[in-house]
Protein backbone atom coordinates (compact mmCIF):
# COMPACT_ATOMS: atom_id res chain seq x y z
CA UNK A 1 0.00 0.00 0.00
CA UNK A 2 2.41 2.53 1.14
CA UNK A 3 4.72 1.80 -2.38
CA UNK A 4 1.21 2.21 -3.96
CA UNK A 5 1.02 5.66 -2.70
CA UNK A 6 4.22 6.86 -3.36
CA UNK A 7 4.37 6.40 -7.02
CA UNK A 8 4.54 9.49 -9.53
CA UNK A 9 1.80 9.32 -11.53
CA UNK A 10 3.05 8.54 -14.64
CA UNK A 11 4.92 5.42 -12.88
CA UNK A 12 1.11 4.50 -11.98
CA UNK A 13 -0.60 4.97 -15.36
CA UNK A 14 2.31 2.90 -16.87
CA UNK A 15 1.72 0.01 -13.73
CA UNK A 16 -2.15 0.38 -14.64
CA UNK A 17 -1.10 0.10 -18.44
CA UNK A 18 0.99 -2.76 -17.86
CA UNK A 19 -0.98 -4.63 -15.87
CA UNK A 20 1.10 -4.95 -12.74
CA UNK A 21 -1.56 -2.75 -10.65
CA UNK A 22 -5.63 -2.58 -11.30
CA UNK A 23 -6.59 0.98 -10.92
CA UNK A 24 -8.88 -0.26 -8.47
CA UNK A 25 -6.07 -1.38 -6.50
CA UNK A 26 -4.56 1.70 -6.55
CA UNK A 27 -7.71 4.27 -5.93
CA UNK A 28 -8.24 2.02 -2.83
CA UNK A 29 -4.83 2.83 -1.53
CA UNK A 30 -5.35 6.36 -1.77
CA UNK A 31 -8.76 5.94 -0.12
CA UNK A 32 -7.20 4.05 2.71
CA UNK A 33 -4.59 7.20 2.82
CA UNK A 34 -7.17 9.82 3.09
CA UNK A 35 -8.76 7.34 6.14
CA UNK A 36 -5.44 7.48 7.90
CA UNK A 37 -4.17 11.03 7.47
CA UNK A 38 -6.93 13.81 6.57
CA UNK A 39 -8.28 13.95 10.43
CA UNK A 40 -4.93 15.50 10.48
CA UNK A 41 -4.67 17.43 7.16
CA UNK A 42 -8.01 18.29 6.61
CA UNK A 43 -7.31 18.30 2.76
CA UNK A 44 -10.43 17.56 1.25
CA UNK A 45 -13.91 18.61 2.22
CA UNK A 46 -15.85 15.63 -0.05
CA UNK A 47 -14.30 11.99 -0.75
CA UNK A 48 -16.45 10.68 -3.08
CA UNK A 49 -15.16 6.78 -2.62
CA UNK A 50 -18.38 5.38 -4.46
CA UNK A 51 -17.70 7.81 -7.12
CA UNK A 52 -13.50 7.10 -7.73
CA UNK A 53 -14.23 3.08 -7.48
CA UNK A 54 -16.70 3.55 -10.25
CA UNK A 55 -14.42 5.18 -12.14
CA UNK A 56 -11.73 2.55 -11.45
CA UNK A 57 -13.18 -0.31 -11.79
CA UNK A 58 -14.55 1.45 -15.33
CA UNK A 59 -10.96 1.69 -16.28
CA UNK A 60 -10.01 -2.48 -15.37
CA UNK A 61 -13.08 -3.36 -17.20
CA UNK A 62 -11.19 -0.83 -20.21
CA UNK A 63 -8.29 -2.89 -20.11
CA UNK A 64 -9.64 -6.22 -19.98
CA UNK A 65 -11.82 -5.16 -22.86
CA UNK A 66 -8.44 -4.48 -25.04
CA UNK A 67 -9.68 -0.92 -25.24
CA UNK A 68 -7.60 1.82 -25.15
CA UNK A 69 -6.27 4.12 -22.21
CA UNK A 70 -5.02 7.42 -21.83
CA UNK A 71 -1.88 8.21 -20.52
CA UNK A 72 -3.08 8.70 -16.85
CA UNK A 73 -5.92 6.27 -16.84
CA UNK A 74 -6.48 5.20 -13.42
CA UNK A 75 -4.39 7.73 -11.68
CA UNK A 76 -6.04 9.03 -8.73
CA UNK A 77 -6.25 13.19 -8.23
CA UNK A 78 -8.08 15.74 -5.97
CA UNK A 79 -10.46 18.31 -7.61
CA UNK A 80 -10.34 21.63 -5.80
CA UNK A 81 -13.98 22.70 -4.60
CA UNK A 82 -14.23 25.36 -7.59
CA UNK A 83 -15.32 22.85 -10.12
CA UNK A 84 -18.70 22.21 -10.59
CA UNK A 85 -19.16 18.04 -10.58
CA UNK A 86 -22.24 16.64 -11.46
CA UNK A 87 -23.95 15.05 -8.30
CA UNK A 88 -21.16 16.04 -5.99
CA UNK A 89 -21.03 18.99 -3.80
CA UNK A 90 -19.36 21.91 -5.16
CA UNK A 91 -19.08 24.59 -2.01
CA UNK A 92 -16.16 26.99 -3.02
CA UNK A 93 -15.30 26.86 0.26
CA UNK A 94 -18.34 29.35 1.46
CA UNK A 95 -20.71 28.45 3.59
CA UNK A 96 -23.41 30.16 0.75
CA UNK A 97 -23.27 27.33 -0.93
CA UNK A 98 -23.29 24.56 1.41
CA UNK A 99 -25.77 21.56 0.15
CA UNK A 100 -25.07 22.58 -3.53
CA UNK A 101 -25.14 19.88 -5.75
CA UNK A 102 -24.55 21.00 -9.51
CA UNK A 103 -26.21 19.79 -12.16
CA UNK A 104 -23.23 19.64 -14.16
CA UNK A 105 -19.59 18.60 -14.95
CA UNK A 106 -16.92 21.70 -15.53
CA UNK A 107 -15.20 21.20 -18.67
CA UNK A 108 -12.06 20.49 -16.78
CA UNK A 109 -14.19 18.11 -14.89
CA UNK A 110 -15.67 16.36 -18.22
CA UNK A 111 -11.92 16.29 -19.50
CA UNK A 112 -10.37 14.48 -16.41
CA UNK A 113 -13.16 11.72 -16.18
CA UNK A 114 -12.95 11.27 -20.25
CA UNK A 115 -9.38 10.72 -19.96
CA UNK A 116 -10.42 7.96 -17.21
CA UNK A 117 -8.38 9.80 -14.33
CA UNK A 118 -10.03 9.12 -11.22
CA UNK A 119 -11.53 12.01 -9.27
CA UNK A 120 -11.16 10.92 -5.49
CA UNK A 121 -13.27 14.05 -3.77
CA UNK A 122 -13.01 17.92 -3.96
CA UNK A 123 -10.16 20.06 -1.87
CA UNK A 124 -10.35 22.66 1.00
CA UNK A 125 -9.71 26.16 -0.39
CA UNK A 126 -10.12 29.98 0.94
CA UNK A 127 -14.09 30.93 0.43
CA UNK A 128 -14.08 31.57 -3.43
CA UNK A 129 -10.22 31.53 -3.63
CA UNK A 130 -9.51 34.65 -1.53
CA UNK A 131 -6.97 33.80 0.25
CA UNK A 132 -3.10 32.59 0.64
CA UNK A 133 -3.57 30.69 3.58
CA UNK A 134 -6.98 28.40 3.40
CA UNK A 135 -7.53 29.45 6.36
CA UNK A 136 -10.23 31.54 4.88
CA UNK A 137 -12.37 28.04 4.36
CA UNK A 138 -15.97 28.16 5.92
CA UNK A 139 -14.99 24.51 6.93
CA UNK A 140 -11.71 25.20 8.60
CA UNK A 141 -7.97 25.31 7.43
CA UNK A 142 -5.84 22.79 6.17
CA UNK A 143 -2.55 22.15 7.68
CA UNK A 144 0.64 22.07 5.90
CA UNK A 145 1.81 18.33 5.77
CA UNK A 146 5.61 19.73 6.05
CA UNK A 147 3.95 21.10 9.80
CA UNK A 148 0.66 21.46 10.42
CA UNK A 149 0.76 24.04 12.70
CA UNK A 150 1.97 25.58 9.47
CA UNK A 151 -0.23 26.86 6.47
CA UNK A 152 0.18 25.08 3.48
CA UNK A 153 -0.82 28.39 1.21
CA UNK A 154 -3.79 29.82 -0.51
CA UNK A 155 -6.20 29.82 -1.92
CA UNK A 156 -5.66 26.38 -2.95
CA UNK A 157 -3.92 24.82 0.09
CA UNK A 158 -5.88 21.47 -0.15
CA UNK A 159 -5.11 20.64 -3.62
CA UNK A 160 -1.33 21.29 -2.83
CA UNK A 161 -1.45 19.55 1.16
CA UNK A 162 -3.03 16.44 -0.59
CA UNK A 163 0.15 16.12 -2.86
CA UNK A 164 2.28 16.49 -0.09
CA UNK A 165 0.47 14.02 1.93
CA UNK A 166 0.56 11.11 -0.86
CA UNK A 167 -3.11 11.47 -0.27
CA UNK A 168 -2.96 12.02 -4.03
CA UNK A 169 -0.28 11.88 -7.14
CA UNK A 170 -2.65 14.19 -9.01
CA UNK A 171 -4.61 17.68 -7.97
CA UNK A 172 -5.80 20.21 -9.89
CA UNK A 173 -5.74 24.20 -8.53
CA UNK A 174 -6.86 27.58 -9.96
CA UNK A 175 -4.88 30.94 -10.16
CA UNK A 176 -6.08 34.06 -10.00
CA UNK A 177 -3.13 36.12 -8.29
CA UNK A 178 -1.39 32.82 -7.35
CA UNK A 179 -3.53 30.47 -5.42
CA UNK A 180 -1.48 27.28 -7.62
CA UNK A 181 1.75 28.28 -7.09
CA UNK A 182 1.99 29.88 -3.76
CA UNK A 183 0.73 26.48 -2.64
CA UNK A 184 3.01 24.19 -4.31
CA UNK A 185 6.11 26.49 -3.18
CA UNK A 186 5.31 25.76 0.91
CA UNK A 187 4.43 22.60 0.29
CA UNK A 188 7.29 21.21 -1.95
CA UNK A 189 5.28 19.99 -4.95
CA UNK A 190 5.13 21.52 -8.32
CA UNK A 191 2.00 23.49 -9.57
CA UNK A 192 1.22 25.97 -13.12
CA UNK A 193 -0.61 28.49 -13.76
CA UNK A 194 -0.93 27.79 -17.84
CA UNK A 195 -1.92 30.91 -20.18
CA UNK A 196 -5.23 32.81 -19.72
CA UNK A 197 -7.64 30.92 -21.73
CA UNK A 198 -5.49 28.13 -22.17
CA UNK A 199 -7.49 25.71 -19.70
CA UNK A 200 -11.62 26.29 -19.63
CA UNK A 201 -13.17 28.05 -17.42
CA UNK A 202 -16.71 26.74 -17.95
CA UNK A 203 -17.85 25.50 -14.39
CA UNK A 204 -15.28 27.03 -12.65
CA UNK A 205 -17.01 28.75 -9.77
CA UNK A 206 -15.83 32.82 -10.89
CA UNK A 207 -14.03 34.74 -8.79
CA UNK A 208 -11.95 37.76 -11.36
CA UNK A 209 -12.73 36.66 -14.67
CA UNK A 210 -9.96 38.55 -16.46
CA UNK A 211 -7.40 36.70 -14.31
CA UNK A 212 -8.65 33.43 -12.95
CA UNK A 213 -6.82 30.50 -14.49
CA UNK A 214 -7.02 26.50 -13.57
CA UNK A 215 -3.96 24.33 -13.80
CA UNK A 216 -2.23 20.93 -13.40
CA UNK A 217 -1.04 20.53 -9.48
CA UNK A 218 1.47 17.53 -9.70
CA UNK A 219 4.89 15.67 -7.19
CA UNK A 220 6.94 16.60 -10.04
CA UNK A 221 7.54 18.55 -13.30
CA UNK A 222 6.52 15.72 -15.68
CA UNK A 223 3.53 14.58 -13.96
CA UNK A 224 2.47 18.25 -14.16
CA UNK A 225 2.42 18.29 -17.86
CA UNK A 226 0.45 14.88 -18.35
CA UNK A 227 -2.12 16.47 -16.60
CA UNK A 228 -1.78 20.00 -18.27
CA UNK A 229 -2.64 18.11 -21.83
CA UNK A 230 -5.10 16.09 -20.40
CA UNK A 231 -7.29 19.68 -19.39
CA UNK A 232 -6.25 22.42 -21.92
CA UNK A 233 -7.34 23.12 -25.35
CA UNK A 234 -9.45 24.94 -27.10
CA UNK A 235 -13.82 25.04 -25.40
CA UNK A 236 -16.44 27.00 -27.38
CA UNK A 237 -18.33 26.72 -23.80
CA UNK A 238 -15.57 29.68 -22.24
CA UNK A 239 -15.02 32.73 -24.50
CA UNK A 240 -12.08 33.29 -23.55
CA UNK A 241 -10.43 29.98 -24.28
CA UNK A 242 -7.91 30.31 -26.57
CA UNK A 243 -8.48 28.49 -30.01
CA UNK A 244 -4.68 27.48 -30.38
CA UNK A 245 -2.93 24.47 -30.22
CA UNK A 246 -1.78 23.56 -26.75
CA UNK A 247 1.79 23.80 -26.36
CA UNK A 248 4.01 20.49 -26.30
CA UNK A 249 4.34 20.24 -22.89
CA UNK A 250 4.64 16.78 -21.99
CA UNK A 251 7.62 16.57 -25.33
CA UNK A 252 8.98 19.95 -23.20
CA UNK A 253 9.21 18.00 -19.91
CA UNK A 254 10.61 14.64 -21.32
CA UNK A 255 13.13 16.59 -23.45
CA UNK A 256 14.48 19.11 -20.65
CA UNK A 257 17.21 21.06 -20.95
CA UNK A 258 18.71 24.82 -20.59
CA UNK A 259 21.61 24.84 -22.65
CA UNK A 260 22.19 28.44 -24.23
CA UNK A 261 18.59 29.38 -23.19
CA UNK A 262 18.55 33.01 -21.84
CA UNK A 263 17.22 33.33 -17.94
CA UNK A 264 16.35 36.75 -16.84
CA UNK A 265 16.52 36.93 -12.73
CA UNK A 266 13.57 39.73 -11.60
CA UNK A 267 15.68 42.70 -9.76
CA UNK A 268 12.58 43.25 -8.41
CA UNK A 269 11.77 40.84 -6.34
CA UNK A 270 14.56 40.14 -3.77
CA UNK A 271 15.50 42.26 -1.14
CA UNK A 272 14.00 43.49 1.92
CA UNK A 273 11.18 41.41 3.12
CA UNK A 274 11.97 38.27 2.05
CA UNK A 275 13.66 35.46 4.10
CA UNK A 276 17.83 34.94 3.88
CA UNK A 277 17.13 31.78 3.61
CA UNK A 278 15.00 31.99 0.74
CA UNK A 279 16.97 34.05 -1.20
CA UNK A 280 19.58 31.77 -0.14
CA UNK A 281 18.17 28.88 -2.55
CA UNK A 282 16.95 30.56 -4.82
CA UNK A 283 20.54 32.23 -5.89
CA UNK A 284 21.93 28.61 -5.69
CA UNK A 285 19.54 27.86 -8.25
CA UNK A 286 20.80 30.71 -10.28
CA UNK A 287 24.18 29.23 -9.91
CA UNK A 288 22.76 25.82 -11.15
CA UNK A 289 21.23 26.86 -13.96
CA UNK A 290 24.46 28.78 -14.88
CA UNK A 291 26.18 25.05 -14.60
CA UNK A 292 23.27 23.59 -16.73
CA UNK A 293 24.48 26.00 -19.75
CA UNK A 294 22.13 28.71 -19.36
CA UNK A 295 22.79 32.37 -19.53
CA UNK A 296 21.46 34.10 -16.94
CA UNK A 297 20.92 37.97 -16.69
CA UNK A 298 19.70 40.56 -14.57
CA UNK A 299 16.64 42.35 -15.43
CA UNK A 300 14.55 45.14 -14.10
CA UNK A 301 10.62 45.42 -14.39
CA UNK A 302 10.16 48.50 -12.36
CA UNK A 303 5.98 48.55 -12.55
CA UNK A 304 5.56 44.64 -10.95
CA UNK A 305 6.48 47.38 -7.53
CA UNK A 306 2.58 48.60 -8.46
CA UNK A 307 1.31 44.89 -9.05
CA UNK A 308 -0.03 43.90 -5.45
CA UNK A 309 -2.19 47.32 -5.77
CA UNK A 310 -3.00 47.50 -9.11
CA UNK A 311 -4.23 43.45 -8.45
CA UNK A 312 -6.19 44.44 -4.96
CA UNK A 313 -8.63 46.75 -7.10
CA UNK A 314 -9.10 44.70 -10.09
CA UNK A 315 -9.71 41.51 -8.39
CA UNK A 316 -11.96 42.59 -5.98
CA UNK A 317 -13.78 45.16 -8.16
CA UNK A 318 -14.68 42.12 -10.67
CA UNK A 319 -15.41 39.68 -7.47
CA UNK A 320 -18.34 42.13 -6.94
CA UNK A 321 -19.83 41.52 -9.82
CA UNK A 322 -19.47 38.46 -10.05
CA UNK A 323 -20.73 37.40 -6.46
CA UNK A 324 -23.97 39.48 -7.31
CA UNK A 325 -25.41 36.24 -8.77
CA UNK A 326 -25.30 34.73 -4.98
CA UNK A 327 -28.86 36.33 -4.14
CA UNK A 328 -30.45 33.34 -2.38
CA UNK A 329 -32.53 32.74 -5.31
CA UNK A 330 -30.72 30.71 -7.60
CA UNK A 331 -28.76 28.50 -5.65
CA UNK A 332 -27.20 27.22 -2.25
CA UNK A 333 -28.28 28.88 1.25
CA UNK A 334 -31.56 31.29 1.89
CA UNK A 335 -31.91 32.85 4.99
CA UNK A 336 -35.08 34.24 6.49
CA UNK A 337 -37.25 33.19 3.92
CA UNK A 338 -39.87 32.33 6.54
CA UNK A 339 -42.56 34.91 4.74
CA UNK A 340 -41.91 37.71 6.90
CA UNK A 341 -39.16 39.32 4.68
CA UNK A 342 -39.30 40.83 1.65
CA UNK A 343 -36.84 39.30 -1.35
CA UNK A 344 -34.70 42.04 -0.90
CA UNK A 345 -33.94 41.20 2.71
CA UNK A 346 -33.86 37.62 2.30
CA UNK A 347 -30.83 38.61 -0.40
CA UNK A 348 -28.95 40.74 2.01
CA UNK A 349 -29.47 38.24 5.54
CA UNK A 350 -28.69 35.09 3.04
CA UNK A 351 -25.25 37.46 1.75
CA UNK A 352 -24.66 38.18 5.20
CA UNK A 353 -24.67 34.76 7.09
CA UNK A 354 -22.87 33.13 3.73
CA UNK A 355 -19.83 35.14 3.11
CA UNK A 356 -17.28 35.33 5.57
CA UNK A 357 -15.15 38.94 6.41
CA UNK A 358 -12.84 38.32 3.43
CA UNK A 359 -15.27 38.10 0.62
CA UNK A 360 -17.40 41.32 2.28
CA UNK A 361 -13.93 43.15 2.67
CA UNK A 362 -13.23 42.59 -1.11
CA UNK A 363 -17.06 42.95 -2.03
CA UNK A 364 -16.95 46.38 -0.60
CA UNK A 365 -13.98 47.69 -1.55
CA UNK A 366 -14.78 46.36 -5.56
CA UNK A 367 -18.25 47.89 -5.33
CA UNK A 368 -16.29 51.15 -3.47
CA UNK A 369 -13.50 50.89 -6.62
CA UNK A 370 -16.14 50.68 -9.46
CA UNK A 371 -18.67 53.31 -7.83
CA UNK A 372 -19.16 56.81 -10.09
CA UNK A 373 -16.70 59.43 -9.26
CA UNK A 374 -14.23 56.68 -8.00
CA UNK A 375 -13.99 54.26 -11.24
CA UNK A 376 -11.67 56.52 -12.84
CA UNK A 377 -9.27 57.00 -9.88
CA UNK A 378 -9.48 53.63 -8.84
CA UNK A 379 -10.00 50.89 -11.23
CA UNK A 380 -9.21 52.71 -13.98
CA UNK A 381 -5.44 53.93 -12.62
CA UNK A 382 -5.23 49.74 -12.14
CA UNK A 383 -5.87 49.18 -15.58
CA UNK A 384 -2.61 51.61 -16.34
CA UNK A 385 -0.94 50.20 -14.40
CA UNK A 386 -1.54 46.81 -15.75
CA UNK A 387 -0.50 47.79 -19.41
CA UNK A 388 2.87 49.40 -17.86
CA UNK A 389 3.09 45.88 -16.38
CA UNK A 390 2.28 43.55 -19.56
CA UNK A 391 4.68 46.12 -21.26
CA UNK A 392 7.48 45.20 -18.83
CA UNK A 393 7.22 41.39 -19.51
CA UNK A 394 6.99 42.36 -23.54
CA UNK A 395 10.29 44.10 -22.97
CA UNK A 396 11.89 41.48 -20.50
CA UNK A 397 10.94 39.00 -23.37
CA UNK A 398 12.78 40.23 -25.98
CA UNK A 399 15.72 39.71 -23.75
CA UNK A 400 15.35 36.34 -22.50
CA UNK A 401 13.28 33.29 -23.38
CA UNK A 402 12.33 32.61 -19.34
CA UNK A 403 12.36 35.10 -16.49
CA UNK A 404 12.92 33.38 -13.04
CA UNK A 405 11.96 34.32 -9.02
CA UNK A 406 11.47 32.95 -6.06
CA UNK A 407 7.76 31.79 -5.75
CA UNK A 408 7.17 33.57 -2.46
CA UNK A 409 9.07 35.88 -0.32
CA UNK A 410 9.17 33.50 3.30
CA UNK A 411 8.42 29.89 3.43
CA UNK A 412 4.88 28.32 5.26
CA UNK A 413 3.89 30.59 8.24
CA UNK A 414 2.23 30.13 10.76
CA UNK A 415 -1.91 29.32 11.16
CA UNK A 416 -3.35 32.52 12.84
CA UNK A 417 0.24 34.58 12.39
CA UNK A 418 -1.48 36.47 9.57
CA UNK A 419 -5.23 36.30 10.02
CA UNK A 420 -5.77 39.57 10.94
CA UNK A 421 -3.39 41.19 9.11
CA UNK A 422 -4.75 40.99 5.55
CA UNK A 423 -1.83 43.50 3.76
CA UNK A 424 0.73 40.86 5.31
CA UNK A 425 -1.49 37.77 3.99
CA UNK A 426 -1.79 39.46 0.22
CA UNK A 427 2.05 39.99 0.51
CA UNK A 428 2.27 36.66 0.02
CA UNK A 429 1.86 36.98 -3.56
CA UNK A 430 4.42 39.64 -4.33
CA UNK A 431 6.07 37.55 -6.68
CA UNK A 432 3.29 35.37 -8.50
CA UNK A 433 0.41 38.70 -8.95
CA UNK A 434 2.41 40.37 -12.59
CA UNK A 435 1.99 37.43 -14.29
CA UNK A 436 -1.77 36.79 -13.93
CA UNK A 437 -2.33 40.81 -14.67
CA UNK A 438 -0.23 40.00 -17.93
CA UNK A 439 -1.89 36.71 -19.03
CA UNK A 440 1.87 34.41 -19.27
CA UNK A 441 2.48 31.25 -18.28
CA UNK A 442 4.38 30.28 -15.08
CA UNK A 443 5.42 27.44 -12.82
CA UNK A 444 6.67 26.77 -9.34
CA UNK A 445 8.71 23.83 -8.23
CA UNK A 446 10.63 22.75 -5.25
CA UNK A 447 13.95 24.85 -4.71
CA UNK A 448 15.32 22.92 -1.37
CA UNK A 449 14.84 23.71 2.05
CA UNK A 450 15.45 26.89 3.61
CA UNK A 451 18.09 26.30 6.20
CA UNK A 452 16.70 28.47 8.95
CA UNK A 453 13.43 26.33 9.38
CA UNK A 454 14.08 23.47 7.41
CA UNK A 455 10.46 24.30 4.81
CA UNK A 456 10.09 24.17 1.61
CA UNK A 457 11.59 26.71 -0.84
CA UNK A 458 9.61 27.82 -4.19
CA UNK A 459 11.34 28.52 -7.34
CA UNK A 460 8.98 30.64 -10.19
CA UNK A 461 9.94 30.06 -13.98
CA UNK A 462 7.64 33.00 -15.82
CA UNK A 463 7.15 31.97 -20.45
CA UNK A 464 5.61 34.24 -22.72
CA UNK A 465 1.72 33.64 -22.96
CA UNK A 466 1.48 30.44 -25.42
CA UNK A 467 4.80 29.56 -24.73
CA UNK A 468 4.05 26.90 -21.28
CA UNK A 469 6.22 24.72 -22.83
CA UNK A 470 9.05 26.10 -21.70
CA UNK A 471 8.24 26.42 -18.03
CA UNK A 472 8.55 22.13 -18.68
CA UNK A 473 11.60 22.34 -20.65
CA UNK A 474 13.06 24.50 -17.95
CA UNK A 475 11.97 23.19 -15.11
CA UNK A 476 12.38 19.41 -15.83
CA UNK A 477 15.86 20.26 -16.42
CA UNK A 478 16.42 22.17 -12.85
CA UNK A 479 14.21 19.39 -10.86
CA UNK A 480 16.49 16.94 -12.71
CA UNK A 481 20.18 19.23 -11.08
CA UNK A 482 17.79 20.00 -7.59
CA UNK A 483 17.57 16.30 -7.39
CA UNK A 484 21.14 15.10 -8.00
CA UNK A 485 22.23 18.28 -5.67
CA UNK A 486 19.45 18.23 -2.69
CA UNK A 487 17.79 14.90 -3.22
CA UNK A 488 13.97 15.56 -3.81
CA UNK A 489 12.48 17.25 -0.90
CA UNK A 490 8.93 15.38 -1.33
CA UNK A 491 10.31 11.63 -2.39
CA UNK A 492 12.78 11.68 -0.27
CA UNK A 493 12.47 13.76 2.97
CA UNK A 494 9.02 13.23 2.69
CA UNK A 495 6.65 15.05 5.99
CA UNK A 496 6.25 12.28 8.70
CA UNK A 497 2.15 12.30 9.27
N1 LIG B 1 -6.91 33.53 -5.73
C1 LIG B 1 -5.64 33.70 -5.70
O1 LIG B 1 -4.94 33.42 -6.66
C2 LIG B 1 -5.06 34.05 -4.42
C3 LIG B 1 -4.84 35.42 -3.98
N2 LIG B 1 -4.04 35.25 -2.80
C4 LIG B 1 -6.10 36.15 -3.62
O2 LIG B 1 -6.46 36.12 -2.47
O3 LIG B 1 -6.71 36.79 -4.43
Amino acid sequence: MTDIIRLTAAETAAKIASGELTAVEVTEAHLARIEAVDEKVHAFLHVDREGALAQARAVDAKRAAGEPLGPLAGVPLALKDIFTTEGVPTTVGSKILEGWIPPYDATVTKRLKDADVVILGKTNMDEFAMGSSTENSAYGPTGNPWDLTRIPGGSGGGSAAALASYQAPLAIGTDTGGSIRQPAAVTATVGVKPTYGGVSRYGMVAFSSSLDQGGPCARTVLDAALLHEVIAGHDPMDSTSIDAPVPPVVEAARSGNVQGLRIGVIKEFSGEGYQAGVLQRFNEAVETLRELGAEVVELSCPSFTYALAAYYLIAPSECSSNLARFDAMRYGLRVGDDGSHSAEDVTALTREAGFGAEVKRRVILGTYALSSGYYDAYYGSAQKVRTLITRDFERAFEQVDVMISPTTPTTAFAIGERADDPLAMYLADLCTIPVNLAGNAAMSLPCGLAPEDGLPVGLQIIAPALKDDRLYRVGSAVEAAFVKKWGHPLLEEAPQL
